[in-house]
């Protein structure tokens, strides 16, 4: 399979600037996400690399052969031989099962022996066999996804791109087919763009994630470097939950980094070796704060702050609670109940804390 090189792909509609000179690459049998807010720029992306927008200026290329460059080269859409699937299925419903998957192969010019043996092989593959004969209309949401995926790929294909294919099954159904389509991805080895706005979704899916903003890039890394290591308080916002504090960064004792928060007492100890001058936020996930109970403060923890409860919702598996630190507010976890209006004692540990520049 090949790999993918986007390089300084620009695309504007009606003189506003979708997307800005973006590169990307992704290596040969990965499952790549493209993540980011709705109008970011990733469906733009995806139908660039199918051929079914042309970009304003850079290059694509699938391996070493170029598909698209500049003006000069733009290969169509069915000589790139991407498979394609949508967020609406887009299957046929005047077509059985069998005959949407074999409609490529049709196109193809494939004989009909061949393509009925590669039209099972390939339903197989996506679980549906016993139901070559039945239309449309007689599937469920998740079954008919899967015809649309066995369509995309009855002719083997150099890509598969993915536009949100999920988003119109319930939250289980979408829990199951996640699992289901990374487990196929992985046998068959196709190189993968995903496109998706769910954040669960690209975590777990992905062998790699590109948070996209506005169109460009904020960070390309995997998906625990993206959740645990963001690059900047856009991606730190846009994966997971995090609270994130303003301060001004001060000397500390002894060459730690500390950084001074309004109405706080105490100055907080932030990774040693931060970049810290004037104004910065400070960034933390609720999971990482450690609540103690009163008197089991261990003697040598830091950032150990009392705050109040001011409100709290059961979220099956753990409480979150907001609550107020001086003037601000703190998200916190717990496993057990605590009472609105009680006061936690919390711990932010200095490695669980990052630093960015101003807003
Ligand atoms: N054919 C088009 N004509 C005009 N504007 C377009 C066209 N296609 C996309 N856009 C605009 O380009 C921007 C990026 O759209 P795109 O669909 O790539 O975003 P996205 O990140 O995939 O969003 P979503 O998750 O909502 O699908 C949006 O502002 C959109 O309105």
């Amino acid at each position: 399979m090949p790999d993918l090189t986007l390089t300084k792909v620009a695309k504007s509609f009606g003189g506003n600037a979708v997307l800005h000179d973006l590169d990307l690459h992704v290596r040969d049998g990965e499952l790549f996400t493209l993540l980011g807010p709705s109008g970011c720029g990733k469906s733009t992306t995806l139908w660039s690399i199918a051929g079914l927008h042309s970009p304003d200026r850079g290059t694509i290329a699938f391996g070493d052969r170029v598909v698209f460059d500049g003006g000069r080269v733009d290969v169509t859409p069915e000589r790139r031989n991407c498979g394609v699937v949508f967020q609406s299925y887009a299957v046929w419903p005047h077509l059985s099962v069998h005959d949407n998957v074999a409609y490529p192969l049709k196109l193809r010019r494939v004989k009909r022996p061949a393509r009925a043996a590669r039209v099972r092989e390939v339903l197989e593959l996506v679980e549906l066999g016993h139901l070559e004969r039945r239309y449309p209309h007689e599937l469920s949401g998740g079954q008919q996804q899967r015809v649309a995926l066995a369509r995309a790929l009855a002719h083997p294909p150099d890509l598969l791109l993915l536009d949100e294919p999920f988003s119109n099954l319930d939250a289980k159904l979408r829990e199951r087919a996640r699992e289901w389509l990374r487990a196929l991805q992985q046998r068959i080895g196709v190189t993968t763009v995903f496109v998706t706005h769910d954040q669960d979704e690209a975590l777990s899916m992905s062998d790699r994630v590109m948070v996209m903003d506005q169109g460009r890039v904020r960070q390309v890394g995997t998906p625990e470097e993206i959740y645990h290591e963001p690059a900047d308080e856009f991606v730190a916002d846009f994966v997971g939950s995090v609270n994130v504090l303003s301060g001004r960064a001060v000397p500390g004792a002894d060459g730690t980094a500390q950084v001074s928060l309004d109405g706080l007492g105490r100055p907080l100890t932030v990774p040693a070796g931060a970049d810290l001058t004037g104004d910065v936020r400070l960034a933390v996930r609720p999971e990482r704060i450690v609540v103690h109970p009163p008197g089991g403060v261990p003697a040598d923890a830091v950032n150990v702050v009392t705050v109040k409860v001011a409100s709290r919702a059961f979220l099956g598996d753990h409480y979150r609670y907001v609550a107020e630190l001086g003037e601000r507010e703190l998200v916190v976890r717990t496993l057990t109940p605590v009472d609105h209006g009680s006061e936690l004692i919390v711990e932010l540990p200095p490695e669980a804390i990052r630093v960015f520049g101003p807003a």
